[in-house]
Parts: C-alpha cells; structure tokens; sequence
C-alpha cells in the first residue's frame, strides 16, 4: 500500500464571485521511501496541495490518506520544512530543535535527548553554532535549522515546500546534498515542493508538473533514473538530462500557455536559470543511470 494517496482531491477557496477554484481532480500514490518533486508555476496551489498533506488545510471533494487513512490534522509523522525557516527567535539553535523533540518524544530521558538534539545538529553541519540565536546565523545556516528540527522529530514524511528557494546557489547546493544525503540514510519518504526544475532532477525519484490553474492538477510523471550519488558535473553533461530538462520546461510553458489563453491569471515561469556549479554529490546509490520517460 502506498504510504500516502491523494485521491481525485479538489480544493477551492472563498464562495461567490470571489471563488478560487485552486486545485481539481489531483491524484498521487507515493511509495514508502521515495523522493518526489512536484513542480510548478507561481501561485498554481504548490503550497496549498501540501497544506492538505500536512492536515493544514482540507480537500472539498476526494481524500488524502496517510497509510490508507484519511488526514485530520498536523502530525509527528509528517515533518515540514518551510521557505521561511518558521524559527523562534529567542531561542538558541539548541533549544529550537529541542522544542520539536521535546513535543515527539515526552518520554525520552534527558541524556537521549541531549544526545539526539546534538546528532541532528552536526548532520547539518551546525555543531559549531549549537548556542547562537536565530538572529546571528545567515539565512543557510537558519534554513539548516529548520531541517535539522524537522528531521529529529523523526517523521515517516518529509514535506518540503520551497525550503530552498531563498538561498543563494551555493548554499542551496549544499543543502541539496545534506538533505538527500539524510533521506537516504534515514530511509524517508519526502515530498519537495519547488519551482526550480534543476533541483527536482538532482534530488528526486520523480518529478510531477503541477498544470497551472484555475482547477490546477498534476500532469504526467517524469521519472529521474540517474545513478546515485548524484554528481552535478556529470549530470550536466548528460545529454539525457538535458533532454529530460527540456521535456519538463517544454512541457510546463506549453501548459502555462494553454491555461493563459482561457484565463487572465498571472503566472511567473518556474525557475528557468542555469544548472549549479558541479560541486556537489546527491543521494543512495541506484543500479541504473538510464533515464526513463513516461
Ligand atoms: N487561504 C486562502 N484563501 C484564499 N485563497 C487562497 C488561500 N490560500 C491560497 N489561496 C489562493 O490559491 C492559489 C494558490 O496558492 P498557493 O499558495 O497554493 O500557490 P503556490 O503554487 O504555492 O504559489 P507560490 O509558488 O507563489 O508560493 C492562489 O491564487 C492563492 O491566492
């Protein structure tokens, strides 16, 4: 049974002429363990999609099931990391991670906690900084945070929305590593919300458009098949990505002009920059470096 299923789920907001039909008919299984990106255009209910898997918001019509279940609310299976890092600012590195682990895992002695806090930490290269404030950290490191607090609550579920998108190249290439190097030590199962298709390709299992709105739904998978640990240098010379690249681009502009026609809805384009420097490795080894259309 797939860990997660959204079942032909439509979400609209407001009522009248003020209505906002934002997302119909989306259906998505993911499988325990896998990474999937969806990708999608500015303001298409990216974020709203995963405000439903995080029990923040929920569907008119159709369901969202966690292990068959449907989702009543936020929970510690499910950990989030924002774009907005979300921390609290007069508490140390320490004590913002301690808060999640504090709420997780009442029962865990003092010493274990201790011990956990401080693992999540240095996974995210940040033992140096245990004790400083929000405010004395740059935005990478504060996002470093953020997905170090979200780890060590231990969830089944990783929820990533735009987590990245603040930072500048270089940190966010490192943060790609860090995360996928952790999802795939720890065995998670992860949803990454992004705009920027070059980071769905490094990190994912699949990447999924998300067809702009109105009554925005997903369009057809891309499966990513590159070996893993992902090397960027090598990954920018493969013709096959480029060509996946150009797929997923070609795809989401053609269907951001079709909606253009029949709607006066603004879109921005998602991220169309050039790939990262190669630095960088990504992720669990797979068997096959073919990449696979569907
Ligand atoms: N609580 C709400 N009430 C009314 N409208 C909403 C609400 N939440 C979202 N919307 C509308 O739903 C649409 C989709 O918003 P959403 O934030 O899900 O898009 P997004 O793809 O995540 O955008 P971005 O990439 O810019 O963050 C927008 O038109 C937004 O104004």
């Amino acid at each position: 049974m797939p860990i997660l299923e959204l079942k032909n789920v439509s979400k609209s907001f407001g009522s009248g002429p003020s209505r906002v039909d934002v997302l119909s008919d989306i259906n998505l299984s993911v499988e325990d363990g896998e990474f999937v990106a969806i990708v999608g255009f500015s303001g298409s209910g990216k974020t709203t999609l995963i405000n439903m898997v995080n029990g923040l918001e929920f569907p008119d019509k159709g369901e969202v099931l966690l292990h068959g279940k449907p989702i009543t609310g936020p929970g510690p299976d499910r950990g989030v990391i924002f774009q907005n890092y979300s921390l609290l600012p007069w508490l140390t590195v320490y004590k913002n991670v301690k808060l999640a682990v504090d709420e997780v895992f009442p029962k865990m002695s003092k010493k274990e906690k201790d011990q956990h806090i401080r693992k999540y930490v240095e996974m995210v290269n940040l033992s140096h900084a245990i004790d400083k404030m929000p405010k004395e950290l740059s935005g990478g490191m504060r996002q470093r945070v953020s997905v170090a607090r979200a780890l060590a609550m231990n969830p089944e579920v990783l929820l990533m929305d735009e987590p990245l998108s603040a930072l500048d190249a270089l940190t966010r290439g490192t943060l790609q590593e860090e995360i996928v190097k952790i999802w795939s030590q720890d065995q998670k199962t992860a949803i990454l919300i992004t705009n920027d298709v070059d980071e769905g390709i490094l990190m994912a299992d699949r990447i999924i458009p998300l067809k702009p709105g109105p009554k925005a739904t997903l369009g057809p998978e891309f499966k990513i098949d590159f070996e893993r640990p992902r090397d960027v240098t090598e990954i920018n010379k493969d013709p096959q990505y480029k060509r996946l690249r150009n797929d997923i681009l070609e795809y989401l502009i053609e269907v951001g002009s079709t909606r253009r026609q029949v709607s006066d809805q603004k879109y921005i384009l998602p991220d169309l920059k050039p790939t990262m420097p190669g630095r960088v490795r990504f992720g669990k080894k797979k068997k096959s470096n073919k990449v696979k259309y569907f």
